[in-house]
C-alpha cells in the first residue's frame, strides 16, 4: 500500500464473505474470509485533514484482491447514497490507482443500469441518484481511491433485499441478470469518461485535488454536476 499512499494508514475496515452473503449470486457462500479492505478518512497532512473537514469531504482508499466467490468476481457490497438537502443523491468520485475496475451503476428507479470500465489512472464519477458496486474483473489487485461527502451514510438495504445489484459479473466476464429484479433495461457498458468542467481528467492524481485545494463543492452540492456526462 505504501506505493499508493505515502502517509500513515489506519487499520482498514474489512468486508468478509459473511458480510457479503446477502448480495452474492451464490448466497450459500459463507465464512470469515476477508474479501476487501477499506482505509477510510485519510489525509497526508494535518492541514489537508482540516481542509477536507472544512469541505465536508472524505478521502478513502479501497483494496480489492482478485478472486472468484461462488462463480462471481469479487466486488463491493453495493450501496446507494442519501439525498442532499436539495433532494439530489450525493455523488462520489473514484480513481483507479492499480488494476482494473468495473463500476456497476444503477439508478434508484432502475431506469438505467450501466457498467463503467476503468483502468489505472482513470476516474469514474458516480452520478447523483445511482447506486454503485465495484467489481475486480482482473487477475491483479484493484486499488482505488475515492472522494465523497463526509456526511454520506451508505444505504445497503435495497442491495441486501435484492441479493445484490441488477446484474452479476461471473467468471469469464459473463453478465447475468439478477432474477430478483423486475424488468431492467439491458446493461450498457461504457468506458470511463472525463468531466473536465470539474477538473476530472484521466492521468492526474486524485489526491492533487486535495493538496491543491481544488473546488470539490459538487460533492456536497451535486446540482453543480453537468447532468449529461454518461449519456450515450
Ligand atoms: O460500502 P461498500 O458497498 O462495501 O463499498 C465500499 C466503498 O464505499 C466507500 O465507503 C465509499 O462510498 C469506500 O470506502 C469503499 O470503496
Amino acid at each position: 500500500m505504501s506505493r499508493y499512499w505515502p502517509g500513515i494508514l489506519p487499520d482498514p475496515s474489512v468486508r468478509t464473505l459473511d458480510d457479503m452473503r446477502y448480495v452474492l449470486a451464490s448466497p450459500d457462500a459463507a465464512g470469515t474470509m476477508p474479501l476487501y479492505f477499506m482505509y477510510r478518512d485519510l489525509a497526508l497532512t494535518e492541514d489537508d485533514r482540516q481542509w477536507l473537514a472544512e469541505q465536508n469531504v472524505r478521502f478513502d482508499i479501497t483494496v480489492i484482491p482478485p478472486g472468484i466467490v461462488g462463480g462471481e468476481y469479487v466486488k463491493t457490497k453495493g450501496h446507494y447514497h442519501p439525498l442532499t438537502p436539495a433532494g439530489i443523491g450525493y455523488p462520489e468520485l473514484y480513481q483507479v490507482l492499480a488494476g482494473e475496475a468495473h463500476y456497476l451503476l444503477q439508478r434508484k428507479d432502475l431506469r438505467d443500469v450501466v457498467v463503467v470500465t476503468a483502468k489505472a489512472a482513470e476516474f469514474v464519477l458516480i452520478p447523483p441518484g445511482y447506486g454503485h458496486v465495484t467489481i475486480n474483473p482482473g487477475v491483479e489487485e484493484l486499488v482505488m481511491a475515492n472522494l465523497v461527502s463526509a456526511g454520506v451514510a451508505s444505504e445497503y438495504a435495497f442491495y441486501e433485499q435484492m441479493q445484490g445489484g441488477a446484474y452479476y459479473e461471473m467468471e469469464g466476464g459473463v453478465w447475468v441478470r439478477n432474477p430478483r429484479y423486475p424488468a431492467v433495461p439491458p446493461l450498457r457498458v461504457i468506458a470511463a469518461v472525463e468531466v473536465p468542467e470539474l477538473g476530472i481528467r484521466h492521468g492526474r492524481g486524485i489526491y492533487e485535488m486535495v493538496s491543491q485545494r481544488e473546488d470539490l463543492a459538487y460533492l456536497n452540492a451535486p446540482e453543480k454536476i453537468p447532468d449529461d456526462f454518461y449519456k450515450t
